[in-house]
């Protein structure tokens, strides 16, 4: 407990947060990867949960890497439960992120910088990034679309306040 000018503050080491998926804590199977009825903090919704447990199989074996998952139903009938679930049932290292879709189409950003993001949200990383600002006059513009498939390069000439330049 700290004390600040006689009131005590008390010292927070970590904070362990509820929501309202906190008594998830996998699917609940057993080791037929059938679903018992309370279990790992879920309760009934048995065929969602053995199909989920199908997948995490799957995905533990390699069978589905790159692949999405779509889980549908009314709101509230526990979508976001058994993604949780089955984010737990691959271990502590499989990241969970919950990224809102609306947010998504609504930003400033393109699509794939807010994927990109959103998976570096859930792994815990920053990257930084460096920008390189050229200054001057562009007066030539050159695209290299490559076979490979790969983007466009561009390349192009513009003049400094010395001289002529590249990229
Ligand atoms: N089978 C279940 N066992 C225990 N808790 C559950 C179960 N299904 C849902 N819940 C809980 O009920 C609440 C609502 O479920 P959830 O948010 O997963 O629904 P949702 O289908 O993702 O809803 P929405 O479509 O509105 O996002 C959450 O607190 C969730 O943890």
């Amino acid at each position: 407990m700290t004390t600040l000018d006689g009131i005590n503050v008390k010292d927070i080491v970590k904070v362990e947060r509820t929501s309202v998926h906190s008594h998830i804590t996998g699917l609940g199977l057993n080791h037929r990867f059938e679903a018992e009825y309370v279990a790992n903090g879920m309760v009934g919704q048995m065929a969602a949960r053995q199909a989920a447990g199908i997948i995490v199989k799957m995905i533990q074996e390699g069978k589905i890497a790159g692949r999405a998952l779509l889980v549908t139903g009314e709101p509230g009938a526990g979508k976001t439960a058994i993604a949780i679930a089955i984010s737990k049932e691959l271990g502590k290292d499989t990241p969970f992120v919950s990224i809102v879709a609306s947010e998504i189409y609504s930003s400033e950003i393109n699509k794939t910088e807010a994927l990109t993001q959103a998976f570096r949200r859930a792994l815990g990383i920053q990257i930084k990034e460096e920008t390189e600002v050229l200054e001057g006059e562009v007066i030539s513009l050159e695209v290299d679309r490559s076979a490979s498939g790969m983007g466009p390069k561009v390349r192009g000439n513009w003049v400094e306040n010395c001289g002529l330049s590249n990229f």
